[in-house]
């Protein structure tokens, strides 16, 4: 397919991301099943197009005064794609499959207007509601953050150490463009390329089937390594989900000790036995009811929360959440991230610690549950995790954020990551 024709079907996908409640790698998936001479690498180019529209979706609706579908996708090609109008004029003339190119009104807006002059939560994309939690967060750097959360994310993998070693995986990847993470010391990332740039499925690699990596972002693994679990100790990951963060601690673990993981969703859960099993994560137990987990009271020395939470810090992956996401649900997400914590903390040893961590970035989820937490827990306290960051990071790796020099905030911006908020809480003894 020519440019024209991805371009028409990537309008054709946002038209139908409008009308109907799905997600994009829904729709995209189903336009694949109706348009099945198209390749992998028109897929790739039309879902890059799709997100790209959806990352700045606000932005572009300003530069070209308008924001229907062909409108906003026009517009991501000439700001995220570097195809400028005349350009595109060029490449469609001869193109059958080309949609109509945007009208001389849409055309001239787009030449006079300058993101400057837009109103602050339109330069950083995000819904006008946000704009005052994310400005408490990042204060006068809040619009910067965002624009670095409209980007594309890069692929980001995690060597698991009780299979593989990093500089063997690091070969094996090589001609994928592998390169090793600046922080995660198991981490290796695949850059997010322009354009129509596809990823490498990394996934059909043999030493994924055999259990020598996995895919996960940098900062899902910074965040499950400011955990600080060692070698024997009792670990439970309260809500392990399908077990991303259970498999990082089992690794940094090296096999030593009992790593509990729960959920409250079984769901959710469901795919962990069988991840475990191919990462050889021997020291996982699987608890699937909460019943289970009443002889490990006060025997934790270490759990982790990673709560639900809005995903705001994953808005580069998801960025149609970016536009969804209303006050209701924030609430909600507060309610049970509430509740996470109350139960999970019945677990911790006295002198444990109790690990909070979300891939949001409104304080309302972190700063502000921790202190909500603390003030009906007074037997915790907020511990520091600047001694942990400065022993398990490179002293000249990029530096996260801190609201009060105790908690740690990662950002695309900061720390070249998705947004993770990571707090420590140590039980009196
Ligand atoms: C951010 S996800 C976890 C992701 C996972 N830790 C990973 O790294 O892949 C949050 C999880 O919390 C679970 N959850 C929500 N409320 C819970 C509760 N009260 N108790 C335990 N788990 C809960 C959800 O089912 C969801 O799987």
């Amino acid at each position: 397919m020519r440019l024209g024709g991805r371009l028409a079907a990537a309008i054709d996908i946002l038209a139908d991301l409008e009308t109907r409640n799905r997600t994009p790698a829904e729709a995209l998936k189903d336009w694949g099943y109706a348009h099945r001479f198209a390749g992998s690498g028109d897929r790739a180019a039309i879902g890059n197009l799709v997100n790209d529209t959806l990352r700045r979706r606000r932005s572009i609706a300003f530069l070209m005064d308008g924001d229907t579908p062909s409108v906003l996708a026009h517009g991501a090609l000439f700001t995220s794609w570097n195809v400028t109008p005349e350009r595109l004029a060029r490449e469609n003339e001869a193109d059958r499959f080309a949609p109509d190119p945007p009208s001389p009104a849409v055309l001239s807006a787009f030449a006079a207007r300058r993101l400057a002059d837009a109103p602050a939560p339109v330069q950083a994309d995000v819904q006008d509601w946000l704009a005052p939690s994310l400005e408490a967060n990042f204060s006068d750097v809040w619009v910067e953050e965002m624009r670095a959360m409209a980007g594309r994310p890069p692929l980001d993998l995690r060597v698991n150490r009780l299979k593989a070693d990093k500089a063997e995986i690091l070969e094996t990847l090589a001609p994928s463009g592998a390169r090793p993470c600046a922080l995660a010391p198991d981490g290796m990332r695949i850059a997010a390329g322009e354009g129509p740039a596809r990823l490498p499925n990394v996934t059909t690699n043999r030493a994924y089937a055999q259990g020598a990596f996995e895919v996960q972002d940098e900062g899902s693994q910074i965040a499950a390594l400011l955990l600080g679990a060692m070698a024997g100790e009792t670990v439970l990951d309260y809500c392990a989900g399908g077990g991303g963060k259970t498999l990082a601690i089992a690794s940094a673990m090296g096999g030593a000790g009992n790593i509990h993981a729960f959920d409250a969703d079984l769901r959710r859960l469901s795919p962990l036995a069988e991840r475990a099993g191919r990462a050889g994560a021997q020291a996982v137990t699987i608890h699937r009811q909460p019943g289970d987990l009443a002889g490990l009271e006060g025997a934790c020395d270490r759990v982790l929360v990673d709560a639900p939470c809005t995903g705001t810090g994953t808005w580069r992956r998801r960025p149609d959440t970016k536009w969804t996401l209303d006050r209701a649900e924030l609430a909600e997400r507060v309610r049970q991230q509430e509740e996470a914590l109350s139960r999970a903390s019945l677990h911790v040893r006295a002198g444990g610690e109790l690990v909070y961590v979300t891939c949001s970035l409104l304080p309302e989820e972190n700063e502000a549950q921790i202190a909500a937490f603390l003030e009906d827990n007074p037997g915790f306290a907020l511990a520091s995790l600047a001694e942990r960051w400065a022993e398990t990071f490179p002293a000249d790796g990029p530096k996260p954020l801190s609201s009060d020099g105790h908690t740690v905030t990662l950002t695309p911006a900061s720390t070249g990551t998705d947004g993770f908020f990571v707090a420590s809480l140590v039980r009196g003894s």
